[in-house]
């Protein structure tokens, strides 16, 4: 199944289906016509029909049941009963693939049949410019046809690397959860740097062409983040008064617990917590 020839269905239309469609449609890897998503919102509906100009529905089983693989994008809260809307129609001799944090491939062959092909995966939302990061792992009855069209999907929105299924409630905390991370760490330099009289347009180019920066000198220099901090850090200079007060704070720590928490979050989703 090659994705350019495949039909598409997302079942529900929230933030993370709407990263995920904008990427592949401003990639050009899929015709909107090719495109269908399902949401019990209108106004999720009306704005993927009008803006983005998919077909947009408001029953699930009617969505995918025209489609070649169904893109399962609700809360993993409510995914159970969308599994039990689902059961017993085409849709369980499709390929599924889960974007549903902590939801298991087990649970998803469990709802609909234990030979339905599920392939599951963790995105996060720079899936909306193209610059993506998502980990994807195979169910019991997935082949390597279906790996490979869920991993083609996410690697035309971003990077996608293969994972075992038990890994990926600490990529959720890594770069699922991640980008939340850096806006939190954007929202208090930006706050910072207003309160010290600097003027936002200026600000914010400045701080992000820093985050880009910095990410892509790691990237590029291929050093560990230890070693390019020390070269910012002048011996007695500002960055020491900074890291002084980030130690203090215990931010190192917090950020440490904060994925164990996201990890230990994605668990309970998962029922096993
Ligand atoms: N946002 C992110 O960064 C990431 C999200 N994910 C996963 O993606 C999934 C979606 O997340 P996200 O897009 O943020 O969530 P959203 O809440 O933005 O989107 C879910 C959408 O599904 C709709 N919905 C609710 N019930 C149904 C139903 N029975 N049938 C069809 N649609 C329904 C919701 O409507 P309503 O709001 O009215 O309930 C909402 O529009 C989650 O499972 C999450 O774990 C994974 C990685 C990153
Ligand atoms: O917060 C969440 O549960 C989802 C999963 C990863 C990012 N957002």
């Amino acid at each position: 199944m090659k994705l350019q020839d495949s039909n598409i269905a997302f079942i529900g239309a929230g933030n993370m289906t709407e990263a995920i469609v904008r990427g592949l449609l401003d990639a050009g890897e899929v015709e909107a016509g090719r495109i269908c998503v399902s949401d019990v919102d209108p106004g999720r509906r009306a704005l993927f029909s009008e803006s983005i100009g998919v077909e947009a529905l408001e029953d699930n089983r009617a969505a995918a049941e025209s489609a070649d693989a169904v893109l399962l994008a609700v809360k993993p809260q409510i995914l159970g009963s969308v599994l039990e809307e689902l059961s017993g129609s085409p849709v369980e001799d499709k390929l599924v693939i889960s974007i549903a944090a902590g939801v298991r491939t087990r649970t998803i062959e469990e709802g609909l049949r234990a030979r339905t092909r599920v392939v599951r995966v963790m995105p996060n939302t720079p899936a909306l410019i193209g610059r993506g990061a998502a980990a994807y792992a195979a169910g019991r009855a997935a082949t390597e046809a279906d790996t490979a069209f869920a991993a083609a999907v996410m690697q035309s929105v971003g990077v996608a690397v293969p994972m075992g299924e038990e890994a990926l409630d600490a990529v959720t905390a890594l770069s699922g959860s991640g980008p939340a991370y850096v806006f939190y760490l954007l929202e208090a330099m930006l706050d910072a740097a207003k309160t010290m009289g600097l003027p936002d347009p200026e600000s914010r180019k400045l701080a992000l062409a820093t985050v880009k920066g910095a990410a892509d000198l790691m990237g590029e220099s291929g050093e560990d983040a230890a070693v390019l901090r020390a070269r910012v850090t002048s011996p007695g200079g500002t960055t020491e008064a900074a890291l002084g007060e980030l130690e203090r704070a215990g931010v190192k720590d917090a950020v440490i617990r904060a994925m164990h928490a996201a990890e230990q979050r994605s668990k309970e989703l998962a029922g096993d917590g």
